[in-house]
């Protein structure tokens, strides 16, 4: 069985178990051998190995036989990742949660044996390499790197702060993966601050405080994301202030992310907040149009080699950046689901098929853009009468604007065809449909008209 081959057996995994257990389970896997009948995959703790064992040995039996392997058995061994030949970062990547060592943590964990483990799983998911940069979150995405280069100390704490779904946990893993690539040794230590207070409020009932206090005054670097959740918890605040601080005096990189500025978080006591602003802090803007279309687009390929026979309109990915600005969580979940949707159906996504699988999503997030106010501008841009928007003239230079309206109102409204034709004095659905296709159809030979639809896209969701 070739490297290639066990890549398709993890990607058949990741659809069988899903994507939560495969990335903290199976991912951290590897094939070491097969002979006799009996495969032999190595795991790098026993914790991993067990839970394998018990849970998942069937399935990565069957799935290796579907590609031919023959095995009557899996057996599952531990190896150290530092004892494995050299392999990719990206196989590497998460491990169990709470229990079992992460690769980031496993140095400063060893820092004093026997003792819990603190870090957090990463997502393997979670690089530079895939995240996309645009105008709002360039300065974010700058500051991150310039951290995870793990040269000199320049901004201590760095503080990364957004609204939800905007990539401040992705950027957090990015620094994570590139300061453990170019520096194995380091130790880095990623977790939650709900994770940080966890372990404290452990240790002081377990009266392993000192432990706990000289794990964590022993990383090189220290993470801790949604800060924003120690506010209000005194003794939790008071115990991560001393460690903040005890990292900075030797000079030690911590990054913070939270969902608001320093400054915003109530019930955070003063002096944390003025140490926490004493750094570098960046926010992560709302994304723009042009930025959701890069990840859908970057997102789209990535679906591409997992649903390979699946293709997508090219509207299809521009509707949904217009249409969705709530967070990239949703619009990646939107995505998935009509690649999900389009593989079991064996069609083409299309636009229709996008409105009408992602109803729901387009409900929550639509800015209720109505036909009338499509109507209204629309006319105001062509200087025509409102009234010439549901008349029946058939005018060129009022047909066109109609036509340009019922295409808008197609694209950036929920409403289903009849219920346009109704707004547009009654006509027959068949016909907003001519008058939609014609749109699309110019819109890749006339600049002009581009133009216009882009001009008054912006003005409508203004
Ligand atoms: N610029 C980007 N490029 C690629 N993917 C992105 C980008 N921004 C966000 N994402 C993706 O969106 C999803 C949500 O991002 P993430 O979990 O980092 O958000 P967050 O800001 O930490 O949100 P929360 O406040 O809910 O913790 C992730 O899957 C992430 O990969």
């Amino acid at each position: 069985m070739t490297k290639n081959a066990w890549g398709k057996v993890r990607s058949k995994l990741r659809e069988t178990v899903g994507d939560h257990n495969f990335i903290t389970w199976i991912a951290p896997l590897e094939l070491a051998d097969i002979r006799d009948g009996v495969a032999v995959i190595d795991a790098p703790t026993n914790f991993i190995a067990n839970w394998v064992d018990r849970n998942f040995a069937d399935h990565i039996q069957r799935a290796l036989n579907s590609e031919g392997a023959g095995l009557h058995r899996v057996q599952i061994r531990v190896v150290p990742k530092s004892q494995r030949a050299a392999q990719p970062q990206a196989a590497d990547s998460a491990e169990a949660p709470d229990t079992a060592p992460h690769p980031a943590a496993s140095a400063a964990a060893s820092a004093v044996p026997g003792d819990e483990l603190p870090g957090a799983p990463l997502d393997q998911r979670y690089t530079f390499d895939n995240f996309v940069v645009g105008k709002p979150n360039a300065l974010a995405h700058a500051a991150a790197r310039r951290v995870a280069e793990g040269a000199s100390v320049t901004f201590n704490p760095l503080f990364l702060y957004g609204g939800v779904g905007l990539g401040k946990t992705h950027l957090m893993h990015a620094i994570a993966w590139e300061l453990q690539q170019r520096n194995p040794e380091a130790r880095v230590l990623y977790l939650s601050a709900e994770q940080f207070m966890y372990r404290f409020v452990q240790a002081l009932r377990e009266k392993q405080i000192m432990d706990f206090k000289s794990l964590f005054r022993s990383v090189d670097i220290l993470m801790v994301d949604d800060v924003q959740f120690i506010a209000g918890k005194e003794s939790t605040q008071e115990e991560f202030f001393h460690t903040f601080n005890a990292l900075i005096d030797q000079n030690k990189q911590i990054v913070i992310s939270a969902d608001r500025a320093p400054g915003e978080i109530k019930d955070l006591e003063d002096r944390i907040k003025s140490r926490l602003q004493s750094g570098l802090v960046v926010d992560l803007h709302p994304t723009d149009y042009e930025l959701r279309l890069g990840i859908l687009q970057q997102k789209a390929d990535l679906n591409r080699a997992n649903y390979g026979d699946v293709s997508i309109a090219p509207d299809v990915l521009e509707f949904l950046a217009h249409r969705i600005t709530t967070n990239v969580r949703v619009l990646e979940g939107a995505l998935t689901r009509l690649f999900a949707l389009a593989s079991l159906l064996g069609r083409e996504i299309t636009l229709d098929m996008a409105q009408d699988a992602l109803a729901d999503i387009l409900r929550t997030s639509d800015r209720k853009v109505t036909v009338e106010e499509i109507q209204r501008k629309v006319a105001d841009h062509y200087n025509i009468r409102l009234s010439d928007m549901i008349g029946p003239k058939r005018l060129r230079t009022i047909a066109r604007p109609r036509q340009i309206a019922m295409y808008l109102a197609k694209h950036m409204t929920t409403r289903s065809l009849p219920e346009i034709g109704r707004r547009f004095g009654g006509r027959d659905h068949t016909t907003i449909l001519h008058g939609v296709r014609k749109v699309e159809e110019l819109r890749g030979t006339d600049s002009q008209l581009a133009e216009d639809l882009d001009l008054l896209r912006r003005l409508l969701e203004s």
